[in-house]
Protein backbone atom coordinates (compact mmCIF):
# COMPACT_ATOMS: atom_id res chain seq x y z
CA UNK A 1 0.00 0.00 0.00
CA UNK A 2 1.48 3.58 -0.71
CA UNK A 3 2.47 5.71 2.13
CA UNK A 4 -0.26 8.23 2.08
CA UNK A 5 -2.53 5.37 1.57
CA UNK A 6 -1.11 3.83 4.66
CA UNK A 7 -1.66 7.20 6.78
CA UNK A 8 -5.10 7.77 5.75
CA UNK A 9 -5.99 4.56 7.15
CA UNK A 10 -4.00 5.12 10.61
CA UNK A 11 -5.76 9.09 10.82
CA UNK A 12 -9.11 7.14 10.59
CA UNK A 13 -8.54 5.26 13.71
CA UNK A 14 -7.49 8.46 15.87
CA UNK A 15 -9.92 9.41 18.05
CA UNK A 16 -11.30 12.74 18.83
CA UNK A 17 -13.10 14.50 22.20
CA UNK A 18 -13.81 17.66 22.63
CA UNK A 19 -13.20 19.32 26.53
CA UNK A 20 -11.33 16.93 27.43
CA UNK A 21 -8.94 17.24 29.67
CA UNK A 22 -10.13 20.49 30.05
CA UNK A 23 -12.77 22.68 28.33
CA UNK A 24 -11.73 23.86 25.28
CA UNK A 25 -9.21 21.29 24.38
CA UNK A 26 -10.00 19.08 21.58
CA UNK A 27 -7.99 15.71 22.42
CA UNK A 28 -6.44 13.66 19.72
CA UNK A 29 -6.69 9.97 20.56
CA UNK A 30 -4.01 7.56 19.32
CA UNK A 31 -4.77 4.58 21.14
CA UNK A 32 -7.18 3.65 19.30
CA UNK A 33 -4.99 2.68 16.60
CA UNK A 34 -2.94 0.57 19.14
CA UNK A 35 -5.62 -1.19 19.56
CA UNK A 36 -5.75 -2.01 15.83
CA UNK A 37 -2.82 -4.74 15.32
CA UNK A 38 -2.77 -4.31 11.46
CA UNK A 39 -2.65 -0.12 11.51
CA UNK A 40 -0.13 -0.24 14.57
CA UNK A 41 2.14 -2.12 12.56
CA UNK A 42 1.68 -0.16 9.64
CA UNK A 43 2.51 2.90 11.78
CA UNK A 44 5.40 1.76 12.87
CA UNK A 45 6.10 0.39 9.63
CA UNK A 46 5.75 3.87 8.12
CA UNK A 47 7.58 5.11 10.68
CA UNK A 48 11.24 2.84 10.05
CA UNK A 49 10.86 3.84 6.96
CA UNK A 50 10.83 7.36 7.02
CA UNK A 51 13.78 7.29 9.35
CA UNK A 52 15.79 5.16 6.78
CA UNK A 53 14.88 7.47 4.19
CA UNK A 54 15.99 10.64 5.68
CA UNK A 55 17.95 10.08 8.39
CA UNK A 56 20.01 6.75 8.19
CA UNK A 57 23.19 7.87 10.21
CA UNK A 58 20.76 8.15 13.27
CA UNK A 59 22.51 6.82 16.21
CA UNK A 60 19.90 6.43 18.85
CA UNK A 61 16.37 7.51 19.71
CA UNK A 62 15.31 10.04 22.54
CA UNK A 63 12.00 9.42 23.74
CA UNK A 64 9.38 11.77 25.62
CA UNK A 65 7.34 10.64 28.51
CA UNK A 66 4.68 8.93 28.33
CA UNK A 67 3.38 8.19 24.59
CA UNK A 68 6.63 8.62 22.83
CA UNK A 69 8.06 5.37 25.34
CA UNK A 70 5.47 3.61 22.90
CA UNK A 71 7.10 4.65 19.29
CA UNK A 72 10.47 5.87 20.26
CA UNK A 73 11.53 1.95 21.60
CA UNK A 74 9.68 0.28 18.87
CA UNK A 75 11.67 2.71 16.10
CA UNK A 76 15.08 1.65 18.13
CA UNK A 77 14.54 -1.86 18.34
CA UNK A 78 13.98 -2.07 14.12
CA UNK A 79 16.53 0.33 13.27
CA UNK A 80 18.65 -1.70 15.76
CA UNK A 81 19.76 1.35 17.64
CA UNK A 82 19.37 2.81 21.65
CA UNK A 83 16.79 4.35 23.38
CA UNK A 84 16.84 7.16 25.54
CA UNK A 85 13.89 8.11 27.80
CA UNK A 86 13.22 12.13 28.42
CA UNK A 87 10.70 11.79 31.77
CA UNK A 88 9.10 14.13 33.82
CA UNK A 89 10.63 14.79 37.02
CA UNK A 90 11.35 12.67 40.15
CA UNK A 91 11.45 9.79 37.90
CA UNK A 92 15.04 9.26 37.04
CA UNK A 93 17.85 7.66 39.16
CA UNK A 94 21.66 9.56 39.21
CA UNK A 95 22.82 12.77 37.82
CA UNK A 96 20.29 14.68 35.91
CA UNK A 97 19.40 18.17 34.03
CA UNK A 98 15.78 19.66 34.04
CA UNK A 99 13.82 21.78 32.40
CA UNK A 100 10.34 23.70 32.41
CA UNK A 101 8.04 23.98 30.10
CA UNK A 102 4.52 24.68 29.54
CA UNK A 103 2.06 22.93 27.24
CA UNK A 104 -1.47 23.08 25.29
CA UNK A 105 -3.20 22.11 28.75
CA UNK A 106 -0.68 22.62 31.66
CA UNK A 107 2.92 22.78 33.06
CA UNK A 108 5.18 20.03 33.69
CA UNK A 109 9.14 19.31 34.10
CA UNK A 110 11.44 17.16 32.17
CA UNK A 111 14.67 15.50 32.86
CA UNK A 112 17.38 13.68 31.44
CA UNK A 113 19.85 11.48 32.53
CA UNK A 114 23.76 13.52 32.27
CA UNK A 115 25.21 10.52 31.16
CA UNK A 116 22.36 9.41 28.60
CA UNK A 117 23.38 10.87 25.40
CA UNK A 118 27.53 11.13 23.93
CA UNK A 119 28.59 14.65 22.64
CA UNK A 120 27.54 14.97 18.78
CA UNK A 121 25.51 12.13 18.66
CA UNK A 122 23.03 11.76 16.30
CA UNK A 123 19.66 11.80 17.85
CA UNK A 124 16.08 12.00 16.77
CA UNK A 125 13.41 12.90 19.21
CA UNK A 126 10.46 10.69 18.81
CA UNK A 127 6.82 12.11 20.33
CA UNK A 128 3.18 11.12 20.03
CA UNK A 129 2.32 14.60 19.14
CA UNK A 130 2.84 18.39 18.72
CA UNK A 131 0.42 20.67 19.72
CA UNK A 132 1.75 24.01 21.34
CA UNK A 133 5.23 22.61 20.82
CA UNK A 134 6.51 23.61 24.48
CA UNK A 135 7.10 19.64 25.49
CA UNK A 136 9.50 18.91 22.00
CA UNK A 137 10.86 22.39 22.27
CA UNK A 138 12.05 21.47 26.14
CA UNK A 139 13.44 17.92 24.89
CA UNK A 140 15.35 19.84 22.45
CA UNK A 141 17.02 22.30 25.01
CA UNK A 142 17.51 19.33 27.08
CA UNK A 143 19.39 17.11 24.09
CA UNK A 144 21.00 20.36 23.52
CA UNK A 145 22.77 21.06 26.96
CA UNK A 146 24.09 17.17 26.15
CA UNK A 147 25.59 18.69 23.29
CA UNK A 148 24.08 15.80 21.37
CA UNK A 149 23.32 16.41 17.52
CA UNK A 150 19.38 16.91 16.92
CA UNK A 151 18.93 15.31 13.39
CA UNK A 152 14.78 15.59 13.45
CA UNK A 153 12.20 15.87 15.64
CA UNK A 154 9.62 12.99 14.58
CA UNK A 155 5.93 12.87 16.14
CA UNK A 156 2.67 11.20 14.64
CA UNK A 157 0.82 13.64 15.13
CA UNK A 158 0.32 17.28 14.61
CA UNK A 159 -2.28 19.93 15.34
CA UNK A 160 -1.29 22.22 12.77
CA UNK A 161 -3.11 25.56 13.60
CA UNK A 162 -1.46 26.01 16.77
CA UNK A 163 2.55 25.73 14.97
CA UNK A 164 4.12 23.87 17.68
CA UNK A 165 6.91 23.64 15.28
CA UNK A 166 8.03 27.58 15.00
CA UNK A 167 9.44 26.91 18.16
CA UNK A 168 11.80 23.97 17.09
CA UNK A 169 15.11 25.00 15.34
CA UNK A 170 16.30 21.26 14.39
CA UNK A 171 14.35 19.77 11.16
CA UNK A 172 10.57 18.24 12.06
CA UNK A 173 8.50 15.64 10.41
CA UNK A 174 5.62 14.82 11.36
CA UNK A 175 2.87 11.91 9.54
CA UNK A 176 -0.56 13.09 9.86
CA UNK A 177 -1.97 16.76 10.25
CA UNK A 178 -4.96 18.12 12.13
CA UNK A 179 -6.48 21.59 11.69
CA UNK A 180 -9.49 22.96 13.51
CA UNK A 181 -11.01 22.63 9.93
CA UNK A 182 -10.79 18.53 10.48
CA UNK A 183 -13.87 16.80 11.69
CA UNK A 184 -13.90 16.74 15.48
CA UNK A 185 -14.41 12.62 15.44
O1 LIG B 1 3.01 20.41 22.06
P1 LIG B 1 2.55 20.51 23.47
O2 LIG B 1 1.49 21.55 23.69
O3 LIG B 1 3.70 20.71 24.40
O4 LIG B 1 1.86 19.14 23.83
C1 LIG B 1 2.30 17.88 23.37
C2 LIG B 1 2.51 16.90 24.47
O5 LIG B 1 1.31 16.69 25.23
C3 LIG B 1 1.12 15.29 25.42
O6 LIG B 1 1.81 14.84 26.54
P2 LIG B 1 1.30 14.89 28.06
O7 LIG B 1 2.17 15.86 28.80
O8 LIG B 1 -0.16 15.06 28.13
O9 LIG B 1 1.77 13.50 28.64
P3 LIG B 1 1.44 11.98 28.34
O10 LIG B 1 2.18 11.63 27.08
O11 LIG B 1 1.99 11.33 29.54
O12 LIG B 1 -0.05 11.81 28.18
C4 LIG B 1 1.71 14.70 24.17
O13 LIG B 1 2.01 13.32 24.34
C5 LIG B 1 2.92 15.55 23.92
O14 LIG B 1 4.05 15.08 24.63
N1 LIG C 1 -5.02 18.25 21.80
C1 LIG C 1 -4.22 17.28 22.27
N2 LIG C 1 -4.55 15.97 22.09
C2 LIG C 1 -3.74 14.99 22.57
N3 LIG C 1 -2.60 15.22 23.23
C3 LIG C 1 -2.25 16.50 23.43
N4 LIG C 1 -1.16 17.05 24.01
C4 LIG C 1 -1.30 18.38 23.94
N5 LIG C 1 -2.41 18.73 23.31
C5 LIG C 1 -3.03 17.56 22.97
Amino acid sequence: MAEDQRITRIKNLVGGFPDFPKPGILFRDIFPVLRNPGAFKELINVVVEHVQKTAPDVEIIVGLDSRGFIFGPMVAHALGIGFVPVRKSGKLPGETISVAYSLEYGKDRFEMQKDSLKADQKVIIIDDLIATGGTMAAACELVGLLKANIVQCFVVIELEDLNGKSKLSAPFKSLIKYSNSDQTI
